[in-house]
């Protein structure tokens, strides 16, 4: 028997979803070609307005234009999530979840997909979840158009969903404190009952976070005990892990806790490497 050996990740791009086979629209290489350059400009333009060079920001935004801007992304990336390659992340939270009983409660429980590119995935058409999708632009009717770091703040405070997914948007957000900013933003939209039976082994409220897999296992700023800690600094605990050879899939449940007035979660070298990836996410004071 002949063993295949496993690749190692070395750069983010190869955990990014799985690209579609040559098709009419766009063939494999072309997609991969696409997704990639659109966040290597994405991060040139963050670090143009970080600085404030105003003639760079301009130029890379003309060159994400013409090359279709999001909308052509999202295609790009859609043709990852079909179905006959096995690409939308939500089977594997549907694996995690147990469904019998979930299939018992009276009123399907309150979903908020974000970053969501098709209302057909696993999670929409199980009946279990009522799931509110949104996106910075929308691919379908049933998506809204919005930006979730603008979305309004529940207005009594309290979170109405009982889940909320984020993959992979988390890598698609070009700098590290603003996927932390996302993360803590969460919790303003999930149930704060952290002690609701809803199943027997408690598992809401839940993040349900997809990255590619070298973020955690290839980058020298991140890794699986720093997500892990970034988390619990957030009251939320990872209840289910799994990797595929190119995706690290997550399920985080939200804990008892408060999480501390300008929380910092600084970015530090834990993994040295030429090969390695800059990967991270960090928190800084109270307006993260
Ligand atoms: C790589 S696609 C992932 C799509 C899909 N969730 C999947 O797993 O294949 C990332 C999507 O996240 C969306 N996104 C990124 N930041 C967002 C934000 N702040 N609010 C809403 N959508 C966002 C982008 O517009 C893009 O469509």
């Amino acid at each position: 028997m002949v063993v295949k050996k496993k690749k190692t990740l070395t750069r983010l791009a190869q955990g990014r979803p799985p690209l579609a086979t040559p098709s009419r629209s766009m063939t494999r290489k072309a997609s991969r070609t696409l997704i990639n350059k659109h966040h290597q400009l994405e991060k040139t333009r963050i670090r143009a307005i970080r600085i404030g060079d105003k003639e760079t920001e301009a130029k890379i935004t003309a060159e994400l234009e013409s090359l279709g801007g999001l909308d052509h992304y999202q295609k790009a990336s859609l043709q990852g999530q079909s179905i006959d390659r096995g690409g939308d992340t939500s089977k594997v939270l549907m694996e995690w979840l147990p469904l019998d009983e979930l299939k018992k409660q009276t009123q399907p429980l309150q979903m908020l997909e974000v970053g969501a590119l098709s209302t057909r995935n696993a999670c929409s058409t199980s009946k279990i979840f009522n799931v509110e999708h949104i996106d910075l632009n929308s691919q379908e009717p049933g998506i809204q158009q919005q930006d979730f770091m603008e979305r309004p703040l529940p207005e009594n405070g309290k979170g109405p969903f009982d889940i909320i997914s984020l993959s992979l948007v988390l890598n698609f957000v070009p700098d590290a404190l603003g996927r932390g900013a996302m993360l803590l933003r969460t919790l303003s939209f999930l149930r704060a009952d952290t002690d609701t039976t809803i199943t027997t082994e408690p598992l809401f409220p839940c993040l349900f976070v997809v990255l590619p897999r070298s973020c955690v296992d290839n980058s020298r700023y991140f890794t699986d005990d720093k997500f892990d800690e970034l988390m619990a600094a957030l009251c939320y605990t990872r209840v289910r892990s799994k990797k595929t050879q190119k995706l690290a899939y997550s399920l985080w449940r939200r804990v008892a806790g408060v999480v501390k007035e300008g929380l910092t979660f600084p970015k530090q070298e834990v993994n040295p490497g030429k090969t390695r990836n800059n990967f991270v996410m960090t928190l800084k004071g109270p307006k993260t």
